[in-house]
């Protein structure tokens, strides 16, 4: 129950600083960390697209709740100011996954109910975990394989780097 698939999004301020605010601050706990990829924003769509990156992290003194609150303090730290759902943001961390949890908690949810239909997340995670699966959804490659070519073509690749 220690290690997590976090996933990283900003479209506000300095972008790629917060994400690499994430990835600093994880230290030693980061297990893996994709590309940076540019996306058109899904939810609503009149805003700045985003940045987004997977990491994977490992902490065995960290369990879920753990995570959830390491994700928020970061979120804190970049001022995140929360004005309507799926609005832009300076940082947002998601708990995607959590290994063998599962969770109907609405404060922490997971998997993360949103992960199938986002390839803003599936993307990266797929970039860095080849083989993963989301559970009670099947592999992260089924369900990008699933979504439709415009999806595939709003998740673009840069050549920024969080390390
Ligand atoms: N797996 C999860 N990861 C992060 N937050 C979660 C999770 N499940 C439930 N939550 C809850 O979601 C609440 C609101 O999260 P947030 O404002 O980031 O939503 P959102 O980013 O607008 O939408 P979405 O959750 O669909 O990405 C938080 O208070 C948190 O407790
Ligand atoms: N492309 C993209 N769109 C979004 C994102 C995100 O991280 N990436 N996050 C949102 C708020 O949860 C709303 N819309």
């Amino acid at each position: 129950m220690t290690r997590a698939v976090l996933s990283l999004g900003s479209n506000l301020g300095d972008r790629l600083g917060f994400l690499r605010s994430v990835v600093d601050g994880l230290g030693a706990h980061l297990a893996a960390v994709s590309s940076v990829y540019e996306t058109a924003p899904w939810g609503v769509e009149d805003q700045p697209d985003f940045l987004n990156a997977v990491c994977v992290v490992d902490d065995p003194a960290r369990d879920e709740w753990a995570w959830l609150r390491t994700g928020q303090a970061f979120e804190r730290a970049a001022e995140r100011v929360r004005e309507r759902r799926w609005g832009p943001r300076t940082l947002d961390v998601d708990i995607v996954t959590v290994e063998g949890v599962r969770s109907a908690d609405p404060a922490l949810l997971l998997p993360h109910p949103g992960t199938p239909d986002r390839a803003s997340v599936l993307v990266p995670w797929l970039e860095i975990e080849p083989e993963a699966e989301l559970p009670g959804h099947g592999p992260v490659a089924a369900l990008l394989a699933a979504r439709p070519e415009a999806d595939l073509a709003s998740v673009r690749r840069t050549t920024l780097t969080l390390r």
